[in-house]
C-alpha cells in the first residue's frame, strides 16, 4: 500500500493502541496480537503497538495499517528514541514510525529531521510525529513528518495535562499544518472521537479505555467504592 493509501484508510477511522506495560499480565506479544485480531473485528481502521516482537506477531496476524514504535526508560525521550530503533520498528513490519517529535535531546543526538530522513530513504515508511504543543508540531512538519499526533499532551514538561484529551491541540494542528493530524491520548468515551474529528483530526488513537483491563477494572472499583 503507498502511504497515500494507507493515509486514506485511516481517515476518519479509529486506531486501537495495543499495549501492556513491563511486568503485566499481558505483556505478551501472542496476547496483544489476539487484542490487535479483536479490535480489528470490532472495526478498527489501524493498529498501535509497541516492542519489535509485538509488532512482528501483529504484523503477521491484523492485516491493518500498522503505528509502531519501541519504549525506551521512563523519562525524556522514551517512545522510539534513537535512529536505529526506527528503523528496527520499520524492519519489524511497522507501516508509520512512531517517534517523539518533542524536539528533547535524544540519546544518540539524533533530532526528529535525521530521524525522519532515515526512515523515507532506507525503509520507505511513513513517520508519526508524537508531539506535545503546536510548535513541536510544526517543527516535525518542517522536518518532514507525515503525521502529526497529539500522543504527548499532557507528559511533557512544556504541555499542561488537560484532564481529558487535549482537543484544542488537536484543532490547533489541524488548523495550522497540512498533513494529517491524530487525536491521541485520554480519549476515553466514544464522544471524545466523534468531537476530536470535528475539530479536524485525521483519525484517533484510542488505547486504555480498549486495551487495558487492569485501568478499565479500576474506574469500575473507585466506582464501586468511592472516596477508598
Ligand atoms: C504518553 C505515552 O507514552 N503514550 C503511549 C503511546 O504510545 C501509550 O502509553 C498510550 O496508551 C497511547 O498513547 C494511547 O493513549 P491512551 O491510552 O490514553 O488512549
Amino acid at each position: 500500500m503507498t502511504g497515500t493509501a494507507l493515509l486514506e484508510t485511516l481517515r476518519g477511522g479509529v486506531v486501537v493502541s495495543c499495549q501492556a506495560y513491563p511486568g503485566e499480565p499481558m505483556r505478551d506479544p501472542d496476547t496483544m496480537a489476539r487484542v490487535a485480531m479483536a479490535a480489528r473485528d470490532g472495526g478498527a481502521a489501524g493498529i498501535r503497538a509497541q516492542g519489535l516482537e509485538d509488532i512482528a506477531r501483529i504484523r503477521a496476524s491484523v492485516d491493518l495499517p500498522l503505528i509502531g514504535l519501541v519504549k525506551k526508560g521512563s523519562s525524556g525521550v522514551v517512545i522510539t528514541p534513537t535512529l536505529a530503533t526506527a528503523l528496527d520498528v520499520a524492519y519489524a513490519g511497522a507501516d508509520v514510525v512512531a517517534i517523539d517529535a518533542t524536539g528533547r535531546p535524544r540519546p544518540d543526538g539524533s533530532t526528529p529531521a535525521d530521524i525522519i530522513k532515515a526512515v523515507h530513504e532506507e525503509t520507505g515508511q511513513l513517520v508519526m510525529a508524537d508531539v506535545s504543543t503546536r510548535d513541536e508540531g510544526l517543527a516535525a512538519r518542517d522536518a518532514g513528518a507525515d503525521i502529526v499526533g497529539t500522543t504527548l499532551s499532557g507528559y511533557t514538561p512544556s504541555s499542561p495535562k488537560t484532564e481529558g484529551p487535549d482537543l484544542d491541540l488537536v484543532e490547533q494542528l489541524a488548523r495550522d499544518l497540512d498533513v494529517p493530524v491524530v487525536a491521541e491520548g485520554r480519549i476515553h468515551r466514544p464522544e471524545q472521537v466523534t468531537e476530536a474529528l470535528s475539530r479536524g483530526a485525521h483519525s484517533v488513537v484510542v488505547g486504555t479505555a480498549i486495551t487495558h483491563p487492569t485501568t478499565l477494572t479500576g474506574w469500575f472499583v473507585a466506582a464501586a467504592r468511592p472516596g477508598r
